[in-house]
């Protein structure tokens, strides 16, 4: 516990702004996540889900609709909270603590940002849009804003196609320049994790790929959970991949032995396209 607010400190007032998060090893446990049961009212939609997830990798969740994918991304950063009559037991640990232990969900969240299907920019500038998280976060001084906002569009490989119309309407772009923005976004929060919900299946081919290699570009600095429909992107881009069904994590491991040789036989089903 110690540990960890001085860790977030020094990251704070110590390091360049995109070497925030590289203190961790890579393939060291960032994420553990222990009998963890969800209830959205009766309905039970996670069950007894025990996973670690490692740092600086990307971790993919993969299965058929309504297994509880999203259910379980959104616990990682407590967005389930939002919704009514939802009951969570068992234990998700971030970097040695315990998320549903502590009230500051705000905190949580500049921590564990996340990306969703279909890009949610708002109505404002390229540049409002990238400054709207450091701004309420209390960051004024405008040198600073434009170095993050810089950063975080570079961070999210949109820097050269926008760089000119950065006062422009976000709104404006392409639906792929968008996710990538709503990827800046969520980089300029400096957060340590990055949650992505489908994040390409709004996209055409040639942005989805552009949206791959930045994921796989991004593990460097961040600790990557991806929800995915799409078994090749899962396979192309992920390190390790769990498979979900009816609420459990039937089958976790390295993303090549799930695809090559999966230890369960729905696992097998699953991805070679008998059902789902
Ligand atoms: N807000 C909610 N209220 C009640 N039930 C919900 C809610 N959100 C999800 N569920 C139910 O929980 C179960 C898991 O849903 P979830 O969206 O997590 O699955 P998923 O694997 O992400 O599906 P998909 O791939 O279709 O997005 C489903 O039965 C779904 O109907």
């Amino acid at each position: 516990m110690t540990t960890t607010v001085k860790q977030k400190s020094q990251k704070k007032t110590g390091k360049a702004f995109l070497q925030v998060g590289q203190e961790g090893t890579p393939g060291t446990s960032k994420i553990s996540v222990t009998d963890l049961n969800l209830f959205y009212g009766e309905k039970q939609a996670l069950f007894g889900v025990s996973l670690d997830i490692e740092e600086k990798k990307v971790t993919a969740l993969i299965g058929p609709s309504g297994c509880g994918k999203s259910t379980f991304l959104r616990t990682l950063n407590r967005m389930n909270d939002l919704i009514d009559g939802v009951k969570i037991a068992g234990d998700i640990v971030i970097d040695g603590e315990n998320i549903y232990a502590s009230n500051d969900v705000i905190k949580l969240r500049t921590r564990v940002g996340m990306v969703f299907q279909k890009p949610n920019l708002f109505p404002m500038s390229i540049f409002d849009n990238v400054a709207y998280g450091p701004r309420m976060q209390g960051i004024k001084n405008k040198k600073e804003l434009n170095k993050i906002v810089e950063e975080s569009l570079r961070g999210a490989a949109i820097w050269e196609e926008v760089k000119d119309r950065l006062k422009t309407s976000a709104l404006g772009l392409s639906g792929g320049q968008q996710q990538r923005v709503c990827i800046a976004r969520a980089i300029a929060m400096k957060p340590d994790v990055i949650l992505m919900d489908e994040p390409t299946s709004a996209l055409d081919p040639i942005s989805t790929l552009k949206v791959e290699e930045l994921i796989t570009k991004m593990k460097k600095d961040y600790t990557i959970v991806i929800v995915t429909h799409n078994m090749q992107q899962a396979a192309r881009i992920s390190d390790k991949t769990a498979f979900f069904l009816n609420g459990e994590v039937v089958e976790y491991d390295e993303t090549n032995k799930i695809f090559s040789t999966p230890r369960d036989q729905r696992t097998e089903d699953y991805v070679t396209g008998r059902f789902g």
